[in-house]
């Protein structure tokens, strides 16, 4: 049995740091993440981590783990900023409101799936100009749902969430951990 991380995601990997879990590889499925014409936020999110999963090559005995983190304002959906300039219109969207973070998570172990997917509230201050613009320029936006990264300098910019806060930084722990106990984790001998 081999642990694959499906994922080329940083915060991903220091997240099963956290569990004690380290990948035997990392290996990022390349997949088409368009959201279809009128899907909605969660159905999108949990559609993505099962591709992804589905996506990455394993022998019928490995354990393979993928996530995707989407960011609904409503039912809208913000995916990962093209560039400055659209994480500007994201970040001026979500100021002074509340939008959810959705962190769907698959395992498959041969052709056995576990899926969940948590969803948190976030709430953001109301941004000035000058908070957006100082934002952008440190770069911590490129690459991240929304715009934005709460366990970055955007931290400053959330007082209140509910949910979890692995989730929203895109690996919800409690519910990997049981994913990966159900799917016969090593780590988790004895816990499923
Ligand atoms: C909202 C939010 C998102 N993010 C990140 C988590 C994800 O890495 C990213 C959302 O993109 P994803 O498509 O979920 O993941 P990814 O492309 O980074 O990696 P992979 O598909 O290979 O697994 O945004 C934060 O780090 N902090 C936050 O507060």
């Amino acid at each position: 049995m081999a642990f694959i991380l499906g994922s080329g995601s940083p915060r991903r990997l220091d997240l099963l740091a956290q569990l004690g879990i380290t990948p035997d590889a990392v290996s990022p499925p390349e997949i088409n993440e368009d959201p279809r014409p009128g899907e909605l936020p969660r159905s999108y999110c949990a559609r993505i981590s099962r591709e992804k999963v589905a996506a990455v090559q394993a022998a019928p005995d490995d354990i393979v783990l993928c996530a995707d983190t989407t960011v609904a304002l409503g039912r809208r959906i913000l995916g990962k900023p093209a560039d400055a300039g659209e994480a500007a219109e994201f970040l001026h969207a979500l100021s002074g409101r509340r939008h959810r973070v959705i962190t769907a998570v698959a395992v498959r172990r041969g052709d056995r799936l576990w899926e969940r997917d948590v969803v948190s509230q976030v709430k953001v201050k109301r941004l000035s100009d000058v908070e957006v613009n100082s934002y952008l320029a440190t770069d911590d936006w490129k690459g991240k749902a929304g715009a934005y990264a709460i366990q970055g300098p955007a931290g400053a910019f959330i007082p209140w969430i509910a949910g979890s806060f692995t989730g929203i930084v895109g690996l919800p722990l409690a519910e990997t951990a049981a994913l990966l106990a159900a799917a016969g984790h090593p780590k988790f001998k004895g816990v499923a």
